[in-house]
C-alpha cells in the first residue's frame, strides 16, 4: 500500500476512516468473544494518525508540526494493544474474556427532562465507542481543543492502549419510576423482571452503595483506562446525572471464557471454575440473554440482560484464623486444585451423594458449591464476572475487603433471588464470613449499532 501510514500493514479497524471519528465495525463485531481486535495503536498513534488523509487533516497536520505536546511525536504502537468493539448485537462486557480491572459506576438522573437523558445516552455512545477504540472522548479529545478551553477529554488515558476496555449500560427500576411518580414518560416500559431485590437475612446495606437509576461497568486490563472512562462519562454527566456509588475491582474472580485460567478470590480458593463460559451459546441464551418479555412495552430488552452487583465484604481476618479443612468444606473444593470434595480434578463434576467413612457427604450439605449448584436450584445457572476489591481499613485493624459480586442473568426472579435466599439462610460461609453491603440491579438493553445511541429501544 504506497503511502499507507501503517507501514503496508492492514489499518486497525477501529482507526477513523474519515476524519469524522466514526469507527467502522470490525469483523465479527457482533460477537463480543470474536471481536477482540488486536490493534497496532496506541491512543497517541491514533491521535496522530486521526488528521491524516481526513476533515481534520489541517488541524491535525498543524499539531504535529508545531510539536504541540506529545501527540506530536507518533510513536510505534505497542504489539499487546487490544481493543473490544463497542457496538453489536450485545453488549460488551457480559460474555468478553473477563479483564483484571473493574471500575463500576452507578448513576442518580438529575434532570426530569426527556430529551435531556436521551442527549446524554447519545453523549455517553459516542464517548464510549471513542473510548473502547481507544481514543480520547469529544472532537478534541485532551489536547487538541483551543488552548483557554478546558479539554474534552481528561487525558489520563493518552499513550495507553484500549486495554480491552468494555463499557456496559444498565437502567435502573428508579429510571423508570421514583417516590411513586412515573419519569421520563416510561410509564409501562420497566420490565417486570426489573424487580425491587427483597430483603435477604442478614443484609446490611448501605444506601449510598446501593441502588442507581444508570450504571456503568467499565472494565479492562489497565486500572487506569477504567477509570478514565467512568471520570469523562461522569464529567459529560454534568448538569443531568451524578455519581452516586462506584466502586473498584483490582482482580477478577471469574472466567468467562474456557481460554481463562480460573483466578482465585480473596479467601484463596480458585473462583468461576462452575461458571458459564462465552463459548456456551445455547446456556447463555437459557440463563443469560433476556427475551422480550409478556408485554410489547419490555420488549425493548430483547437480547439484552439483567445486572445483579453485590458489594460482598468478607471477614477475612476471620477466615485467615480458620484452618484448611474448615475452609475447604465451607466452599466444597480443594484449596490447592479447586476440585470438588467429591474427587477428581478442578473441572470434574462434583458428586452430591458420594459419601466419606462417617457416612457424611464428601461435599458438606452446608458448604457453597453444593447450595449455589444448578441442581440445587432447579437447574438455575448465572453468569458471574465479580471482582476483588480493597477499600482501605476500617479503623479496627481489619481490611475493608471482599468481593464485588456482578452476575448476568436472565430473570433475576428465578436466576438470583431463590439462591440468594438460600445461601443468605443456609450457606454457613455467607452466613459467618460474609456481609452484602451494596446492591443493585439493573436492566441491560441489547447492544448498539453504529448510528443508534444506547437503550434506544427504550425510547423508541
Ligand atoms: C447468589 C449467588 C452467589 C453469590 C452471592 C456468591 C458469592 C460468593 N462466592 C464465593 C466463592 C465461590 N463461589 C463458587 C461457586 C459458585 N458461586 C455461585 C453463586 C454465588 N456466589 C455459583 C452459582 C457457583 C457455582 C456453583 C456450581 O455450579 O458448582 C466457588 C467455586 C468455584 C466456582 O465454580 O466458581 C467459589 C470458591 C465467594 C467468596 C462469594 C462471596 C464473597
Ligand atoms: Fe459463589
Amino acid at each position: 500500500m504506497s503511502g499507507c501510514p501503517f507501514g503496508g500493514q492492514e489499518p486497525p479497524a477501529e482507526r477513523p476512516a474519515n476524519g469524522t471519528g466514526a469507527a467502522p465495525q470490525a469483523a465479527g463485531a457482533g460477537s463480543e468473544t470474536a471481536g477482540v481486535v488486536r490493534s497496532r495503536l496506541s491512543r497517541r498513534g491514533l491521535l496522530g494518525l486521526a488528521g491524516v488523509g481526513g476533515a481534520g487533516a489541517a488541524a491535525g497536520i498543524a499539531a504535529v508540526m508545531v510539536g504541540r505536546g506529545p501527540l506530536a511525536a507518533a510513536a510505534a504502537p505497542p504489539a499487546s494493544d487490544s481493543a473490544v468493539p463497542f457496538f453489536g448485537d450485545r453488549q460488551a462486557g457480559i460474555t468478553t474474556p473477563a479483564q483484571d480491572r473493574l471500575h463500576m459506576a452507578a448513576f442518580d438522573v438529575t434532570t426530569e427532562d426527556r430529551a435531556a437523558l436521551v442527549e446524554l445516552l447519545k453523549d455517553w455512545t459516542a464517548a464510549a465507542e471513542a473510548m473502547a477504540a481507544g481514543r480520547p472522548t469529544g472532537d478534541t479529545g485532551a489536547v487538541d481543543g483551543p488552548y483557554d478551553a478546558p479539554p474534552e477529554d481528561t487525558g489520563e488515558a493518552l499513550d495507553l492502549s484500549a486495554a480491552r476496555l468494555t463499557l456496559t449500560f444498565g437502567f435502573g427500576a428508579t429510571l423508570f419510576e421514583k417516590d411513586g411518580k412515573a419519569r421520563f414518560g416510561l410509564d409501562g416500559r420497566r420490565p417486570e423482571a426489573l424487580i425491587d431485590l427483597p430483603h435477604f437475612p442478614g443484609d446490611a446495606l448501605e444506601p449510598a452503595r446501593s441502588g442507581g437509576d444508570l450504571v456503568v461497568q467499565a472494565c479492562a486490563d489497565d486500572p487506569q483506562v477504567a477509570v478514565h472512562a467512568i471520570r469523562n462519562l461522569a464529567r459529560i454527566a454534568f448538569g443531568k446525572a451524578r455519581v452516586r456509588w462506584s466502586q473498584l475491582g483490582f482482580g477478577r474472580t471469574s472466567s468467562t471464557s474456557v481460554a481463562q485460567q480460573t483466578p482465585r478470590n480473596l479467601f484463596g480458593f480458585k473462583d468461576g471454575t462452575n461458571n458459564l463460559k462465552a463459548e456456551d451459546a445455547g446456556l447463555l441464551g437459557e440463563h443469560v440473554w433476556a427475551g422480550a418479555g409478556g408485554r410489547p412495552e419490555e420488549a425493548w430488552m430483547a437480547g439484552g440482560s439483567y445486572l445483579v452487583a453485590r458489594r460482598i465484604r468478607m471477614h477475612i481476618e476471620i477466615w485467615d484464623r480458620t484452618s484448611l479443612r474448615e475452609q475447604e468444606g465451607l466452599i466444597g473444593r480443594t484449596k490447592r486444585e479447586g476440585a470438588p470434595l467429591s474427587g477428581g480434578k478442578e473441572f470434574t463434576a462434583p458428586d452430591f451423594h458420594l459419601a466419606g467413612k462417617d457416612e457424611e457427604p464428601l461435599i458438606p450439605l452446608d458448604s457453597h458449591v453444593r447450595l449455589a449448584h444448578a441442581d440445587q436450584n432447579g437447574g438455575v445457572r448465572m453468569l458471574r464476572r465479580g471482582y476483588n476489591y480493597t477499600d482501605g481499613s476500617d479503623g479496627l485493624g481489619r481490611l475493608d475487603a471482599g468481593l464485588f459480586f456482578i452476575a448476568f442473568v436472565k430473570d433475576p426472579r428465578t436466576h438470583y433471588v431463590p439462591m440468594q435466599m438460600t445461601m443468605a439462610k443456609e450457606d454457613t460461609l455467607a452466613v459467618e464470613y460474609l456481609r452484602h453491603t451494596g446492591s443493585g440491579l439493573f436492566a441491560v438493553p441489547p447492544g448498539t449499532k453504529p448510528g443508534g445511541f444506547i437503550g434506544e429501544g427504550l425510547f423508541a
